[in-house]
């Protein structure tokens, strides 16, 4: 199978700085997997970048153009309209006839629990609400690769739960087809219950590319880097 995704020397850098250098990489479909690392290391831009969203300074990204994407943030953004029209609108956005594209929210809305609040105003929901409402508007359109950005760093321990749960749903293909999920999180409980390889950076650099039980190896991971370990033990206290 072809890779979704080839990252061959990628830099992205703003001004003098690199937030992304080197990097060298194959994603293949039918995985989890977890960006991990400081604040500003890096993880932000490489979604960003596998999404389309920022461009390589040097190198080159190669993206299977029959591949389907989506994105989640950390904070939802939700237009000041109902949870049905906030899904109906992104499929409307790729060509769906208005009353399918409403008819399809509604479904999408019952697979992530809030078929109750489809005519709700979007913005008064809550964190959790808002951020499956993200997952629904997700899932909606059926994407391949689903590109996640801390997507419960800001939810309280339930809705944090809740959101795991769909995530974990949504990769394992309970739904008739799997996607593959590549997700950054500081929650290494997450990164364990979710990944199937882990994705290490350090100021930009990928410094380690591991399966998830490799990578939560003491000893592996000393070999990576000492700043490696003591980020571990850290996120883990
Ligand atoms: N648009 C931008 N303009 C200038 N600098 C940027 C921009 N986006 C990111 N950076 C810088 O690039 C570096 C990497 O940032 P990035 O957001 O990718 O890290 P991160 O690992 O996602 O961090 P966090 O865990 O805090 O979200 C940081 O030093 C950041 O300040």
């Amino acid at each position: 199978m072809s890779p979704l995704f080839r990252l061959q020397g990628v830099d992205v850098r703003f001004g003098n700085l690199a937030a992304l250098s080197k990097v060298e990489l194959n994603i293949k479909g039918g995985q989890g997997v977890a960006l991990i690392g400081a604040n500003g290391s890096g993880k932000s831009t490489l979604l960003r970048l596998l999404h389309g969203l920022a461009t390589p300074s040097t190198g080159h990204i190669q993206r299977d153009a029959a591949v389907r994407q989506a994105m989640l943030f950390q904070r939802p953004h939700m237009l000041r309209t109902s949870a049905r029209n906030n899904v109906a609108l992104g499929l409307w956005l790729r060509g769906v006839r208005w009353g399918d594209a409403k008819a399809q929210a509604l479904r999408a809305l019952g697979r992530v629990g809030l078929a109750r609040v489809a005519d709700q105003n979007a913005r008064t929901l809550s964190g959790g609400q808002q951020q499956r409402l993200a997952l629904a508007r997700a899932w909606a359109l059926q994407p391949d690769v689903l590109l996640l950005d801390e997507p419960t760093a800001s939810l309280d321990p339930h809705a944090k739960r809740e959101v795991e749960a769909l995530m974990a749903e949504f990769s394992s293909g309970q739904d008739g087809r799997a996607m593959t999920i590549i997700f950054a999180s500081h929650n290494l409980g997450q990164v364990k219950r979710l990944a199937s390889r882990v994705l290490y950076l350090e100021r930009g650099q990928l410094l380690a590319d591991l399966p998830v039980h490799e990578f939560f190896n003491a000893g592996r991971l000393q070999q990576v880097s000492s700043a490696a370990q003591l980020f571990v033990k850290g996120e883990l206290e």
